[in-house]
C-alpha cells in the first residue's frame, strides 16, 4: 500500500514529485512503474512504443493509483512532445534502448543512433530546463576485464584486481572496431561522458546506473509466442524457451563467459533509494547487481533445468544442452565479456543498499512465472497443424 510519510536515508521526509520514465513499457520499467505506485505516492508520466508489460497498471478503474500513471505512446527518435513531458516533471528516468546482444552486431547502426543519438535530446532537455536525470547505462561499458589478456595459467588471474569492476577506477576495454558487438558498450560509454560532462561544465543534476544483468519476471518474450519466431532474447528467455519446448538449451561457444546475476526486484529497490535520495545519487555512478551469484553460462544452463523440472514437474532431457558457435548463433561481429563482478563500494557507501537474493530462489519464482504465463501457449503453438503450401 502507498505510503504517505516516506522518509529518504537521512530521516527527512520525501515529498512526492512527478516521474517522466522512458522505456516504462520494457521490462525494467514495468517493475519500476509496479513498485512506484504500490509503494509511494509519485506520479508517472509513463513513455513508451508498447505497453503491453504495464497494461495491468493502466486500466482507468480498480487501482488506487489510476490518477498517477498516465502511459504517452512516443517514439523518442521523432516526438515533439517529449520536451513538454520531461519540462512538466521532476525527474527524467531514461530506460529506453536497443539492448539485446543479437542486434548489436547485426544492426548497429540502430544500436548506436538507439544508445546514443536518441538519448542526446533527452539529456539535452533535462540540462536545458534544470531537471535531474537518472540514465540507464550498462555493465557493458566495461567491455573485457584486464585479467582476461592474461596467460591463462597466470596466477594474477586469481586477483580482484583485475577483474572486479569499479565505477571510478576499471578501463572500458573493447574489441576491434569489425567486433560490431561493441556498437552498444561504446554509444553507452559516450553517452555516459556526455552526461558526465553536463554535470561538469553545465551543472545537470544526474545518476547513471549500471546494471549487471538484471533477471526476472517479463524479461524480453519467448520467441513464437509474444515475440518474433526467429527473434532472439537475452539468455533467460533463450533458455526459458527451450525448457518451454523441451528442447537443448543452447551454449555459445561452450558456455564458458561467466556472468553474475542479480533479482529484478531486489534491483529496483536501489533505483528508488536513487529517486528518494537525490542528495546521496547526483554525480554518481552506480554498479547495480549481485556479486554473490557469479556462475558461467553452462552452470546456468544446469540450474536453470533443475529448477524447472522442480517448477513444471516435467523430467529433464538426457541431454541438456548442446553447444554452438558464436557465429552460428549471432553472425559475424561477436565477441563477448569474459567475466563481469561488480564492485559494490560506492552503492553501498551512498545508498546502503546490498541485493538479497541467491540465484537458486530468483529462477525458482522467475521460472515458475515463466512456466505459468507461457506453457500452455506453446503446447497449443507446437500442436497447431503446419498449414500446407
Ligand atoms: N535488463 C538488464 O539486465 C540490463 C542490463 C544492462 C543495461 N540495461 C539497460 O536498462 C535499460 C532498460 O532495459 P530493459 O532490460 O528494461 O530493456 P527493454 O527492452 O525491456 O526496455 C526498453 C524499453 O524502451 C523502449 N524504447 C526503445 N526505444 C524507444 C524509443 N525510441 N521510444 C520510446 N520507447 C523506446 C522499448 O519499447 C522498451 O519497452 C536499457 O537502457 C538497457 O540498456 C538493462
Ligand atoms: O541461448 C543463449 C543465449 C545467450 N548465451 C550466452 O549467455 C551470455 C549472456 O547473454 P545475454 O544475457 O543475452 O547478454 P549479455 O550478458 O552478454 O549482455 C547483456 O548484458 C547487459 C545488457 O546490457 C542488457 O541486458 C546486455 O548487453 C552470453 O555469453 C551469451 O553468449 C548462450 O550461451 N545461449
Amino acid at each position: 500500500m502507498a505510503s504517505s510519510a516516506r522518509v529518504d536515508l537521512d530521516g527527512k521526509p520525501v515529498r512526492a514529485i512527478s516521474i517522466c520514465m522512458i522505456g516504462a513499457g520494457g521490462f525494467i520499467g514495468s517493475h519500476l512503474c509496479e513498485k512506484i505506485l504500490s509503494e509511494t505516492q509519485h506520479k508517472i508520466l509513463a513513455v513508451d512504443v508498447y505497453s503491453d508489460k504495464i497494461k495491468h497498471l493502466l486500466e482507468p478503474d480498480g487501482h488506487p493509483w489510476a490518477d498517477r500513471i498516465q502511459f504517452h505512446r512516443i517514439n523518442i527518435k521523432h516526438d515533439s512532445r517529449l520536451e513538454g513531458l520531461i519540462k512538466m516533471a521532476d525527474l527524467t528516468i531514461n530506460l529506453a534502448a536497443i539492448c539485446t546482444p543479437a542486434d548489436y552486431n547485426t544492426r548497429p547502426l540502430d544500436t548506436i543512433y538507439s544508445n546514443f543519438i536518441d538519448a542526446l535530446p533527452v539529456v539535452k532537455y533535462c540540462s536545458e530546463n534544470g531537471k535531474r536525470l537518472i540514465h540507464f547505462s550498462t555493465c557493458e561499458v566495461y567491455g573485457k576485464t584486464v585479467g582476461s589478456f592474461l596467460p591463462k595459467d597466470s596466477p594474477l588471474r586469481q586477483d580482484p584486481s583485475y577483474y572486479v569492476l569499479k565505477e571510478d577506477a576499471s578501463p572500458c576495454i573493447f574489441g576491434a572496431i569489425e567486433k560490431q558487438r561493441w556498437s552498444y558498450a561504446c554509444a553507452k560509454q559516450l553517452i555516459e561522458r556526455l552526461i558526465y560532462a553536463e554535470g561538469a561544465e553545465n551543472g545537470l543534476e544526474f545518476t547513471i546506473v549500471r546494471p549487471f544483468n538484471w533477471i526476472g519476471p517479463r524479461m524480453d518474450f519467448i520467441p513464437g509466442v509474444d515475440g518474433p519466431s526467429e527473434g532472439v532474447p537475452r539468455v533467460l528467455a533463450c533458455f526459458s524457451n527451450n525448457l518451454l519446448r523441451g528442447e537443448p538449451l543452447k551454449l555459445v561457444d561452450g558456455g564458458q563467459s561467466q556472468r553474475t546475476f542479480v533479482y529484478i526486484k531486489d534491483a529496483i529497490e536501489a533505483i528508488l533509494l536513487m529517486i528518494e535520495n537525490p542528495a546521496r545519487a547526483n554525480g554518481h555512478i552506480f554498479n547495480v547487481g549481485n556479486p554473490n551469484n557469479e556462475v558461467t553460462v553452462k552452470q546456468l544452463a544446469e540450474i536453470m533445468t533443475q529448477v524447472y523440472s522442480k517448477v513444471s514437474g516435467e523430467p529433464s532431457l538426457e541431454v541438456p544442452t548442446i553447444d554452438v558457435s558464436s557465429k552460428e548463433f549471432y553472425g559475424e561481429g561477436y565477441d563477448d565479456s569474459d567475466k563481469r563482478i561488480p564492485d559494490m563500494t560506492i552503492i553501498n557507501k551512498q545508498l546502503g543498499w546490498n541485493p538479497k537474493t541467491s540465484l537458486w530462489d530468483l529462477l525458482e519464482s522467475t521460472l515458475t512465472y515463466q512456466h505459468r504465463t507461457y506453457a500452455e501457449a506453446i503446447k497449443r503453438a507446437v500442436a497447431r497443424p503446419v498449414a500446407s503450401s
